[in-house]
């Protein structure tokens, strides 16, 4: 949430952190920003210039933080490669990013950067909570359907981070989360106090509870911790927090994430065999069938190639071949054609396939329909 104290947060886990002599690894990812107050490693101000990209691609101040994001992102390999060069001397990574955190979350961009993080570390979302401005049972409920929109977008353990604690003690918040109940007292109370237009009223009663039932599933996967970013309490149970998320991450997160990313490679497999199948179809390459007679013949339609057999009919056979002619292996426009659905010489089922294409088409290529067209043709 905007000017819930993400940046002071960063300032002080950063100071905190260097405390305690294992100083982070600092990302600052917000273009928009003017000052960053704490020492950064990587600045996506020093590659991307936010006014220029404004200027040069006439945009409104979120449009232009999505796509300085966007042009980053392009980048994310060496932004990893960096990253993965120094992790073997930081313990953690810190990664502030845009106050207007929507650009991030709902970007392309905000998926691809995260997925690289999290494909690759243990990766924890700190949701930052602004204590003082989610006294209100409305502004509470809209922010945690906010962190849950989050937690369900970028399938991340999450913490609560209720900052702000030398103004306010979340105490409360986190009563409302353990207690469906408390929650409730506080809509009927805000009812009394705001009358008919109160969240309590009307459709919104009802709705408000419904959500709650559903709130109560988002809490149980969260850790909450309460933070000053002023005064620096709170620090080491938000660091035992992440301790534990990072357990969790290990635990359940990768095997999901691995199990998922396989998921998709078979898909893609099965994909790939399809389309090969297809061609296979085009190519009316059926099995052949024996006639009553015992002599093969091919039950596929009759194809117009069979017409000129022989001459100019597509296929190169062997034997005409030049021999003089040294034949040019195979060049592929990007080595990675390979893997993404050419010729595939890893796959033994792909090339037995295409062999029997060739043979079939090479031999069966004269029918008695194209002998009729031709006769047709001739006069
Ligand atoms: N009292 C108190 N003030 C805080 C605390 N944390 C942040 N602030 C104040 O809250 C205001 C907003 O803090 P920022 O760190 O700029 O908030 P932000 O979320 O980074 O803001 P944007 O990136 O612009 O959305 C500043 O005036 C901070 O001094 C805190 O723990 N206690």
């Amino acid at each position: 949430m905007a000017g819930s104290g993400k940046t002071t947060f960063m300032q002080r886990l950063n100071s905190h952190l260097h405390a305690e002599k294992t100083p982070p690894y600092v990302i600052n990812l917000d273009p928009a920003t003017l000052k960053v107050p704490f020492g950064c490693h990587i600045d996506i101000r020093d590659s991307i210039k936010y006014k220029k990209v404004m200027e040069n691609y006439d945009l409104g101040p979120n449009g232009a933080i999505v796509t300085s994001l966007n042009l980053f992102s392009t980048k994310i390999d060496q932004v990893m490669k960096i990253v993965e060069k120094r992790s073997t001397t930081f313990e953690n990574c810190i990664i502030d990013t845009p106050g207007q955190i929507e650009c991030f979350v709902w970007s392309a961009s905000g998926s691809i950067i995260t997925e690289s993080f999290a494909s690759q570390y243990p990766t924890v979302i700190a949701y930052i909570v602004d204590t003082p401005r989610n006294q209100s049972p409305s502004t509470f409920m809209s922010n945690m359907l906010y962190a849950c929109s989050i937690l369900y977008k970028t399938k991340l353990p999450m913490i609560l981070v209720f900052n702000k604690n030398d103004v306010v003690k979340a105490d409360f918040a986190i009563d409302w989360m353990k207690d469906f109940e408390a929650f409730q007292d506080a809509i009927l109370k805000d009812k009394e106090l705001q009358g008919e237009t109160g969240m309590g009223s009307g459709y919104m009663g009802s709705l408000i509870n419904s959500m709650s039932l559903m709130l109560e599933e988002f809490y149980s996967q969260l850790d909450c911790v309460q933070v000053s970013s002023a005064t620096g309490a709170g620090f080491d149970d938000f660091m035992k927090a992440v301790k534990s998320k990072g357990e969790e991450y290990n635990q359940y997160y990768k095997k999901e994430r691995e199990a998922a990313l396989k998921k998709k490679e078979e898909e893609e497999e099965q994909m790939k065999k399809q389309s090969i199948n297809k061609l296979m179809k085009d190519l009316n390459l059926k099995s052949k069938v024996k006639k009553d007679n015992g002599a093969e013949s091919d039950s596929s339609a009759d194809v117009i190639s069979d017409l000129e057999e022989g001459e100019n009919d597509g296929i190169v056979y062997p034997d005409e071949e030049e021999d003089d002619i040294a034949q040019p292996s195979r060049e592929y426009t990007f080595s990675e054609d390979r893997e993404m659905g050419e010729v595939n010489d890893n796959n033994p089922d792909l090339q037995a396939m295409y062999q029997e294409a060739m043979e079939k088409t090479s031999k069966d290529i004269s029918s008695e329909t194209a002998e009729n067209i031709a006769k047709y043709i001739r006069g």
